[in-house]
């Protein structure tokens, strides 16, 4: 007979048991050795969505058949087989539901203890959206493009299959900015994201990199990466025909791609990228709405230009630039002046032609501190000629840079310089050139009439090579026409050279300017521009450019 005392306690015991076990936050789930389910407390049935009395005695693979051969069957499995705790945390698919697991084996069977943890995983993934997800676009963000790339490149290197990085830069995307507004660029930039994304395949990445930028990254292009790649781009391209509708307005945008492949080669995501964005300039480069590859070609320019540009820098600080000056002859042979050329004296290269190194100063404004240099070393001699009666009437021609010209203060700094080195204004001849002028014409003519009305005199250079408007030629206050050498060359072949000195010479006599011949090298040329009716010449036959101290020389 059962010891009623020791019933009782039992009895007390287990009371307290399910007491505890209901009152806890974990779900709890009791299973015998034939899975079938002894116990569960209310939190484990809300959770699963069960009713208990429904469930209890049954196989818990019959109650919940989904999870059969699953993850929770496996790890349940193994932890009934080794008797040795598990512990994981699994999705459930059926109640879309994330549970935290910890599974106990006992003699009596398996004791499961599970908790609901969908919120912090929600609030886990959002973290992750945020920190790889770009918020405008929902695309992939910058981060999370490196690391694809990264895993990527390292493929690549292992199997040996290509893939390829697109970089696109939509065209003048500032102006919808400026125009409707940034709010409108952002749905411009929301539809772009669109429009990428629904081009490439889903296995394909496409990033937003920043601003108006994004990265494609196609993976295992197999045999014939370039002709895909080159396809994928197109289709890209493809994309921005039809317009976008800007909030009710349509709007056309166009993009640059540039296109990098990888396959084998050790190569560094920073280098991809590097080649994918200087192809994509080389795309803008070439009017836009563009593809272009990169070649290493094209990247031995651009670090041979980054070179010079480092060059340039250091040159400026340890005043490696130099004037030389090329005497000026009036038609019959006389000293008339002398034009003032930069010239750049590199200490391992020699002497760097000016074509070279005068677009990157342009391009990087160190051509306002050079031309700047320039004019003050110009006036400085020009002021010490008009101590010695042989030098006293000559001329200074200077070479002005658009840049320089365009700055405000440019007539500030001119008359700044003569005042500084005493130079008088009437010896000195500014030089401009015809692209120059077009820009801004009546601000053009206000700056030259300002110093013109000191003294200062203008030339043209390069005469006839631009695009001048003849139109407003006689509006603005020059003294002189210079005739680019090519025409001077040409005029004893068979071109319309001499036609065209005929025709500037006749030109400058009608607007009351001297006309000056540059680039005469032989006296069949001095005779035909003689004859043709030039007052001025400058060229290897009268004197090649030279130094100060060569000039003086020349002098006497
Ligand atoms: N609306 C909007 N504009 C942005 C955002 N991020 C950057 N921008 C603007 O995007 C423009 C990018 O201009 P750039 O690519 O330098 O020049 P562009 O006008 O596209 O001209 P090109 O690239 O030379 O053809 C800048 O004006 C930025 O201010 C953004 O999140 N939203």
């Amino acid at each position: 007979m059962q010891d009623p005392l020791k019933s009782h306690t039992e009895a007390l015991q287990a009371a307290c048991l399910t007491a505890t076990l209901e009152s806890i936050s974990d779900a709890v789930l009791m299973l015998g050795h034939d899975w079938e389910i002894r116990y569960m407390n209310g939190n484990a049935a809300r959770l699963t969505k069960v009713v208990r009395e429904e469930v209890l005695g049954r196989c818990l693979w019959d109650v919940f058949p989904e999870a059969v051969g699953g993850p929770y069957y496996r790890a349940y499995h193994k932890a009934v087989d080794t008797n040795e705790q598990v512990s994981f945390e699994e999705h459930y698919a059926p109640l879309d539901l994330w549970t935290e697991i910890r599974a106990y084996p006992s003699e009596e069977g398996l004791t499961i203890y599970f908790r609901d943890i969908s919120d912090r995983k929600a609030t886990e993934a959002e973290i992750h959206r945020m920190a790889f997800y770009d918020k405008l676009t929902g695309l992939p963000n910058r981060q999370l493009l490196l690391d694809r790339l990264e895993h990527a490149l390292a493929l690549g290197q292992r199997t040996g299959r290509p893939g390829a990085t697109l970089f696109i830069d939509l065209d003048h995307f500032k102006s919808i900015n400026d125009t409707r507004g940034h709010d409108k660029g952002d749905i411009l930039l929301q539809q772009v994201a669109d429009r990428l994304d629904a081009a490439v395949r889903s296995c394909d990445t496409v990033a937003r990199f920043g601003g108006d930028e994004f990265v494609v990254l196609l993976e295992d292009l197999g045999t014939d990466a370039p002709a895909v790649a080159r396809d994928i781009a197109s289709k890209l391209l493809q994309a921005f025909h039809a317009p976008f509708n800007v909030d009710g307005v349509e709007h056309y945008s166009t993009p640059s791609i540039g296109v990098a492949l990888f396959g084998r080669e050790r190569l560094g995501i920073e280098e991809v990228l590097k080649r994918a964005d200087l192809a994509m300039y080389q795309a803008k480069a070439a009017g836009r709405n563009n593809v272009s590859f990169f070649d290493p070609a094209m990247e031995a320019r651009v670090s041979a230009r980054a070179m010079l540009e480092t060059d340039m820098r250091r040159a400026l600080a340890n005043q490696e630039f130099e004037l030389h000056y090329q005497p000026l002859a009036t038609i019959d042979g006389k000293l008339a002046g002398v034009e003032a050329l930069l010239r750049w004296r590199h200490p391992q290269r020699g002497m760097v032609p000016p074509v070279e190194f005068i677009p990157v100063a342009e391009e990087t404004n160190m051509i306002l501190h050079l031309g700047c240099w320039v004019l003050m070393e110009a006036c400085g001699l020009l002021s010490r000629w008009a101590d010695d009666e042989r030098t006293a009437r000559l001329e200074m021609s200077v070479n002005v840079s658009p840049v320089q010209f365009h700055r405000p203060d440019f007539v500030e700094q001119v008359l700044d310089v003569l005042k500084q080195t005493g130079a008088r204004p009437d010896r000195l001849r500014l030089e401009l050139t015809e692209s120059l002028l077009i820009k801004d014409v009546e601000g053009t003519i206000q700056k030259m009439q300002r110093l013109r009305e000191v003294g200062v005199r203008f030339a043209v250079d390069d005469f006839g090579t631009g695009y001048s408007s003849l139109s407003y030629l006689h509006r603005l206050p020059l003294s002189q026409l210079k005739i680019d050498r090519s025409f001077i060359w040409d005029a004893q072949k068979e071109g319309h050279g001499a036609a065209i000195v005929r025709m500037i010479v006749g030109l400058g006599k009608t607007l009351g300017m001297s006309v000056l011949a540059e680039g005469v090298e032989t006296p069949e040329q001095l005779a035909f521009v003689m004859d043709e009716g030039c007052h001025y010449y400058q060229g290897y036959l009268y004197s090649k450019p030279l130094p100060e101290d060569r000039l003086a020389v020349f002098f006497s």
